[in-house]
């Protein structure tokens, strides 16, 4: 199996809550990792944990901050503790959300559940975000552990970057590199990394993260 090149796509790795944890995947150095703020997932990160997380040193690894119909003002509440520098809008947010915390300097990336009959169109009226995220439509909000078919995607042609997400794992790699729209931007990892909820297999992550092979025939090569 080959691994991740991450040179070509960003990886954020979501749902995290143990500041142990958190330490060993950021000397991994992901592009993101976020924090899931709905009470009603297993993943759920509390205030006052989320206080202690934040004291880490990140490094270049962004905070994203999860939430599922949170209301603006709750969730600038929580970007003035400075707990993220991304807002992750998974459930039904309107493009007025999506324009409020725009206007408050947030980066905001907006969430589209994706079945089979996905429609693009509805992608329009969320002009003013950042980033897409199509996760797959299932009986959560997030974190089903299920992909989609992406063929909806490849025949939607996306014109904006994206995130690819819902039950992507370390032995989907090789397929993901196949994906034809050059707005994929970065692919989202969560249940299939886990070792219970809340918490990452380090080793999985490190296997996704590793730097590619140098090629053969380099400097050292024969
Ligand atoms: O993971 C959750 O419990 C969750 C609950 C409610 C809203 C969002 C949630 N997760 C957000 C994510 O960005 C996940 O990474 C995404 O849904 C993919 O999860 P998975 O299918 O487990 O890889």
């Amino acid at each position: 199996m080959k691994e991740m090149e991450k040179q070509d796509l960003k990886v954020k790795i979501c749902g995290m809550r143990d500041k142990e944890n958190i330490q060993q995947l950021i000397e991994l150095e992901p592009d993101y990792l976020g924090f899931i703020f709905y009470e009603k997932s297993a993943r759920y990160v509390s205030e006052i944990q989320m206080q202690e997380i934040i004291k880490l040193n990140f490094g270049e690894t962004e905070r994203v901050g999860v939430f599922v119909n949170e209301s603006v003002e709750n969730i600038l509440r929580f970007a003035d503790q400075g707990f993220f520098d991304v807002v992750q809008l998974h459930g039904n947010e309107s493009p007025e959300v999506v324009k409020s915390l725009k206007a408050e300097g947030l980066e905001v990336v907006k969430v589209f559940s994706v079945d089979d009959d996905f429609e693009a169109k509805v992608l329009n009226k969320y002009a003013d975000v950042d980033y897409f995220l199509f996760d797959t439509k299932g009986k959560l909000p997030g974190g089903n552990g299920v992909k989609f078919n992406w063929d909806v995607l490849e025949k939607s042609k996306i014109k904006k970057p994206f995130f690819l997400s819902g039950g992507l794992g370390v032995e989907d790699m090789e397929i993901v590199k196949n994906f034809k729209s050059k707005n994929l931007y970065a692919l989202d990892f969560n249940s299939k990394l886990e070792l219970e909820p809340g918490l990452k297999d380090v080793e999985k992550v490190k296997e996704l993260l590793k730097p590619p092979n140098p090629p053969a025939g380099g400097e050292f090569g024969s």
